[in-house]
């Protein structure tokens, strides 16, 4: 039944869970290193029952109850449940105008045909988030909910196109803008959103420019998008539209949104442009306006949660290992040689661990979420003084964020509010030559940071697959009628996220998993307290 001109009724009420409320939850620390967090209360008969803590926010469990389990996924499922514009709007859907058989479409024209084309996803078709079934809760790795470990199901929702849509493709207006930090792959997937938008019928397709900065700054004008302008943006690095950080105005966003009369955004972009997005889809539901706001997780950090990983990732670690590379030779080539090398990852050593581990190089590798001392006998300092003894050279990768505590705190923040760190690479650098002068040593320290070379550049195969399913899916989401929710790759497969679950907190490296293990397998790093 095609739904010419979309009339929109108002719902009196939204969903009785609204993404408003999930956004309230608490931050959920258990998220950083597994879903669950448990926690030891005595119950009111004196006996001791594990309880799990804050899993949905406001969710406790009691592991006596025979039905916990099932409240537990009832609970994830409500979580992870999909906001969608009919919460708000009455709206009947509309046979969907994206089809791969060119001579015969579906749509008004198509409609009574029978489709037996196989390439629409289901709406109840879902992912497995965790396949591994720990049998005890000090299995590595292990992220357990109830003390005996118990397999639990966590499901996410299946991304692709679906075989109704709520838009009158020709109607719509799509902006896309990309937040935040530079990342390899931003081009492919604003090309694929373009192609994607076209495929289905739009015409209408703008760029915004410098991130959010442009729907407010005056002279930053719409950028007119179509498959003739984004053909060959992919070849190059950077963002075709521009990026920032800063200027957070949530309603002065959406203001703009309402004047352009745009019906789709897509933002490209990582936790702070999700927090960001999500603020203007729950405004847009506040002004009642039909807007599907869809996200694709953008960050070489890597700090997504649930995402197998995030686009530019591997690009990044690729690109670090030709620095690693450089310090190995130096040092290797060096009396006494010691390679030093800085990378990114604010909060998470996923890049350095990752680079670290892809190189084989790295004798010593620091990150944010293991913390380790400098000096004395089991200190790092030590250990390469051993180095330099036993081999003749050594190379040590830091992440950004690594070994702040041992820093003086800054209390600045960039234009994002992200705290401005103090530079542990610098501070490494400066550690080693003094030891080794102190102690009488030689040593030729060779320091490089080539932060800004790693996510200048374009993205790697690989990336570019996975920017250009994750910029079709965005599409697809937003047709689908969806609103407030991120295209990402969990357990191997795609599916949609509410973003309120992404951005609880950033994911970071479990210091009890296997691939840390490995790392330091691989480095044969000792402890360092
Ligand atoms: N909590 C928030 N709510 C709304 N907007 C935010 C929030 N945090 C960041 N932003 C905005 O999102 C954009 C990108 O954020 P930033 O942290 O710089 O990068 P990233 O999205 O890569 O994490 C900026 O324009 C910033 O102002
Ligand atoms: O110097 P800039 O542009 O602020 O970027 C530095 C930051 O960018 C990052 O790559 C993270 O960027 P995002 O927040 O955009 O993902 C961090 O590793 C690093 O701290
Ligand atoms: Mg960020």
């Amino acid at each position: 039944m095609p739904l010419s001109g979309m009339a929109i009724a108002f719902k009196a009420s939204t969903s009785a869970c609204t993404a408003q409320q999930l956004w309230g939850h608490p931050t959920r620390d258990q998220c950083q290193y597994g879903f669950t967090h448990l926690n030891e209360r005595k119950s009111r008969k004196g006996s001791a029952a594990l309880h799990a803590r804050a899993v949905s926010g406001k969710l406790d469990l009691d592991f006596g109850d025979p039905s916990w389990k099932q409240k537990y996924q009832e609970d994830w499922d409500r979580r992870f449940s999909l906001p969608h514009i009919t919460d708000v709007f009455d709206l009947e859907p509309r046979l969907t105008t994206f089809s791969l058989k060119k001579n015969s479409p579906l749509g008004a024209s198509d409609a009574s045909s029978p489709d037996k084309w196989n390439g629409y996803v289901n709406k109840d078709d879902r992912a497995l988030l965790k396949v591994i079934n720990y049998a005890s809760n000090t299995s590595a790795g292990a992220e357990c909910i109830d003390p005996d470990c118990s397999w639990v199901e966590h499901w996410v929702h299946r991304a692709g196109p679906r075989k109704e849509i709520y838009y009158e493709p020709e109607e719509v207006k799509a902006a896309i803008v990309t937040c935040g930090g530079l990342c390899p792959g931003l081009n492919d997937v604003i090309r694929q959103i373009v192609f994607t938008l076209e495929i289905y019928g739009v015409k209408n397709i703008v760029g915004i420019q410098f991130g959010y900065r442009g729907f407010f700054e005056k002279g930053l004008k719409e950028m007119p998008l179509s498959r003739d302008v984004v053909e060959n943006i992919n070849l190059a690095g950077g963002s075709f539209l521009g990026v920032s950080r800063g200027g957070a105005k949530t309603s002065e966003i959406v203001d703009s949104i309402q004047a352009r009369r745009i019906d789709m955004l897509f933002v490209i972009g990582g936790n702070g442009s999700h927090a960001g997005a999500n603020a203007i889809h729950e405004e847009c539901r506040k002004r009642k306006l039909k807007v599907s706001v869809v996200a694709v997780p953008k960050t070489i950090d890597n700090d997504i949660l649930f995402m197998d990983k995030t686009f530019g990732f591997d690009t990044a670690v690729e690109e670090a290992q030709r620095a690693i590379n450089s310090a190995y030779i130096e040092a290797r080539s060096a009396y006494h040689g010691v390679g030093l090398v800085k990378l990114m990852g604010r909060s998470t050593g996923f890049i350095a661990m990752h680079a670290s581990l892809s190189s084989g190089q790295i004798d010593v590798c620091l990150i944010p979420e293991v913390s380790f001392t400098l000096d004395g006998e089991h200190g790092v300092l030590s250990h390469l003084e051993h180095l330099l003894e036993t081999k003749g050279f050594c190379v040590v990768c830091v992440a950004e964020g690594a070994g702040q505590d041992l820093l003086q705190k800054s209390n600045a923040t960039d234009a994002s509010g992200n705290v401005i760190l103090s530079d542990f690479g610098v501070h490494m650098q400066q550690k080693i030559k003094k030891h080794f002068k102190d102690i009488g040593v030689l040593a030729d320290v060779k320091y490089i940071d080539p932060t800004y070379m790693v996510r200048a550049c374009r993205a790697n195969a690989s990336d570019a697959i996975l920017c250009t399913v994750l910029g079709q899916n965005a599409v697809h989401g937003a047709f689908a009628g969806f609103s407030g929710i991120t295209s990402g790759i969990c357990n191997t497969h795609y599916a949609f996220l509410p973003i309120t679950e992404v951005i609880t907190t950033p994911k970071h490296v479990n210091p009890n998993s296997r691939m840390w293990h490995r790392c330091l397998t691989s480095t044969g790093q000792p402890d360092f307290h």
